[in-house]
């Protein structure tokens, strides 16, 4: 992988970085105490120490590429919250709201929208059950919208009409790829790309939901089981430089061949809890 202090500028490609601005929030209470996905299991131990500081390299890694990171604070009982992707979904300084399908997350949806209030955002309480950008990926001047486990494609329509955007639902049918952001990656996010791109698992998605990413992104990459079940997939891209787990070597090759710049890193003690390096980012676009 690359050395981020060496390499943050696309040199030979049309690769350009832009800044982005991302909210986390800090696992001081992680721990694995109930199971609401296939990669959690109580009885085993999680490291809360070893959380944190694997957490703290994914922060610094953003902070040392320019991006502006915003901190909501972590709430004891919640140790869920550290998974801040799934906390609403911000397109143009609108905050759509997150309602979450099991009770162990539910106090969390007000205290996500609590914070975008405080931040001056325009939050907006949802009607149907979603849970953020867990399953909704804006591509270009898109939103790719999973459901089938999480997501209820009611929130697909109200997403719709909230941003005034084109939504495509797609479904998702392993339960361990049970949100849009294990199966997806989305490599150029910024709206009004004409070029934007995505990577993905095909085997997440049922067959007409395949037909449409096929017939909309023929070039995307295609990543192997192998990388996507260790969530290689639930990845932060800013058009360049591609944060992703580290272990996921395949996918980092496949970045570098198209001119990406793949930074990995380690977030073994997180993935106890069904999440990766996307999972605890949410971006805030502002406009
Ligand atoms: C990519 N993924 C999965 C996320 N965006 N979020 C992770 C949520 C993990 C949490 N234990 C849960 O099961 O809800």
């Amino acid at each position: 992988m690359t050395n981020i202090d060496t390499l943050t500028q696309a040199p030979e490609t049309s690769r350009v970085p832009t800044t982005r601005s991302y909210l986390m929030c800090r696992p001081e209470h992680f721990t694995v105490s109930y199971k609401i996905n296939p990669w959690m299991e109580p009885a085993n131990p999680t490291d809360t120490a070893k959380a944190l500081a694997q957490w703290q390299v994914l922060y610094d890694t953003f902070v040392s590429l320019g991006h502006d990171v915003q901190l909501i604070d972590p709430i004891e009982g919640l140790p869920d919250m550290v998974y801040s992707a799934n906390g609403g979904f911000v397109i143009d300084n609108i905050a759509y709201g997150a309602s979450f399908t099991f009770p162990e997350r539910m106090p969390e949806g007000p205290a996500y929208m609590d914070w975008f209030r405080e931040h001056g955002f325009d939050v907006r309480v949802p009607e149907n059950i979603n849970e953020g950008e867990g399953d909704f990926l804006l591509v270009g001047d898109t939103i790719l919208a999973g459901t089938g486990f999480r997501s209820e494609s009611k929130s697909h329509t109200e997403v719709a009409e909230l941003y005034g955007r084109e939504v495509v639902t797609l479904n998702l049918i392993n339960p361990s790829f049970y949100h849009l952001d294990t199966a997806i990656a989305v490599l150029d996010p910024l709206t009004g790309d004409a070029n934007a791109n995505i990577a993905y698992l095909p085997s997440a998605f049922d067959t007409k939901s395949l037909l449409i990413l096929q017939d909309r992104y023929p070039d995307a990459i295609i990543v192997s089981e192998e990388d996507a079940s260790i969530l290689g997939l639930n990845s932060i891209s800013d058009g360049y430089n591609v944060v992703i787990a580290k272990r996921a070597v395949g996918f980092e090759r496949q970045l570098r061949e198209r001119g990406y710049n793949p930074i990995g890193v380690d977030l073994s003690e997180l993935l106890l809890g069904g999440g990766g390096v996307k999972c605890c980012t949410l971006e805030l676009r502002k406009s």
